[in-house]
């Protein structure tokens, strides 16, 4: 979009029911219909990494279901995030489902010919396998970014039944790759029961630094979201979501769920919290909706991405605008 043109928003829900017609994220056009886009969803329908419940497949659509009822203002962020930027939802990467490693290249090849149209990306999972190859794109374009992971789980090991590319090994290939800046990288949320202790003595040693879900309870949003944000300072930024870092009360559709998690509330406002920093794109996964109830999963995931595009647009039209006073 130049800087002239007004980014096309949402279907008006005064004038089209919210229920109405096919899904796309908050009802957005579609990419084919806007030709290029400051930020894309796009739905990865892939869950072949998972080493429990499979059904993430499935997530990217019932986040768009469940995102009819998103409206254009974000009083939290005060920001009508549609229209300060073009967002549009630019559909599912095609992946093979029966070999992980070509869907993890595919998955790679089609972010490097997103983010080479200069649109961020808010990636729709999914299981946690993804945020790798989109890892590896974004560093493509930005060089190491820092990563802040919401999860119950590290998914920093090693290897599952030998296979190195699954929904609990990204982070430990992404820093194996070289891909992460080690200086800022954080977990958030975690909790529940390990192999051993050693998994955390290998974290520690890849750079990690832990929020637990109980430290989330006992410090607050607030103050855990300052301590992240002078972690992070101004690099570029990647945030990975799994909706297993909120508690099953919050979140029971997903497919490893941990007791003791994080409410949705505290998600959000940590996010809210972020909003200064520099988000270059941003997945959410494990959204797996045939264990959801009620779409209480998808509703919070779809209000996590609305937070996640704010941060965003919010960005592009601040940029625009120094920009434009050069
Ligand atoms: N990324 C998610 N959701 N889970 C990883 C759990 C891996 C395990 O079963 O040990
Ligand atoms: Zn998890
Ligand atoms: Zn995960």
């Amino acid at each position: 979009m130049s800087s002239n043109e007004t980014p096309r928003g949402p279907v008006d829900s005064s004038r089209v029911p919210r229920y109405a017609g096919p899904a796309t994220f908050a009802r957005l056009p579609r990419l084919d219909e806007v030709g290029r886009t400051d930020i894309a969803v796009v739905g990865v329908p892939f869950d072949s990494g998972v080493s429990y419940r499979p059904g993430a497949r499935f997530g990217g659509n019932a986040i768009r279901e469940a995102s009819r009822l998103l409206r254009p203002y974000n009083p939290a962020q005060d920001a009508s995030p549609f229209a300060l930027a073009q967002v549009a939802d630019g559909g599912d990467i095609a992946v093979n489902p029966f070999n992980i490693e070509e869907a993890v290249e595919t998955v790679e090849a089609a972010a490097d010919d997103l983010l080479g149209t200069g649109a961020r990306l808010m990636t729709l999972g999914g299981d946690h396998t993804i945020a790798l190859p989109l890892l590896r794109s974004v560093a493509k374009k930005h060089g190491p970014v820092a990563l802040l992971h919401f999860d119950a789980h590290l998914d920093t090991w090693d290897t599952y039944f030998g296979a190195e590319y699954t929904h609990g090994t990204p982070f430990r290939r992404a820093v194996e790759e070289g891909i992460l800046d080690t200086s800022a990288l954080s977990h958030v949320g975690i909790r529940g029961p390990l192999y051993g202790r050693q998994d955390l003595t290998d974290d520690e040693k890849m750079g990690f630094g832990i929020v637990t879900s109980a430290d989330v309870y006992r410090r607050g949003a607030d103050e855990v979201a300052d301590q992240l944000r002078q972690r992070i300072g101004d690099r570029p930024l990647y945030i990975s979501i799994d909706i297993d870092c909120l508690d099953p009360a919050h979140a029971p559709g997903t497919g490893t769920p941990e007791a003791g998690g994080l409410t949705s509330r505290e998600l959000l406002e940590i996010l809210r919290g972020l909003a200064s920093c520099n988000l270059v794109s941003a997945d959410l996964v494990e959204v797996a909706p045939a264990y959801d109830h009620a779409e209480i999963t998808s509703i919070a995931a779809s209000h996590t991405a609305y937070e996640l595009t704010t941060i965003m647009s919010r960005q592009i039209a601040a940029a625009r605008k120094e920009n434009e006073g050069k």
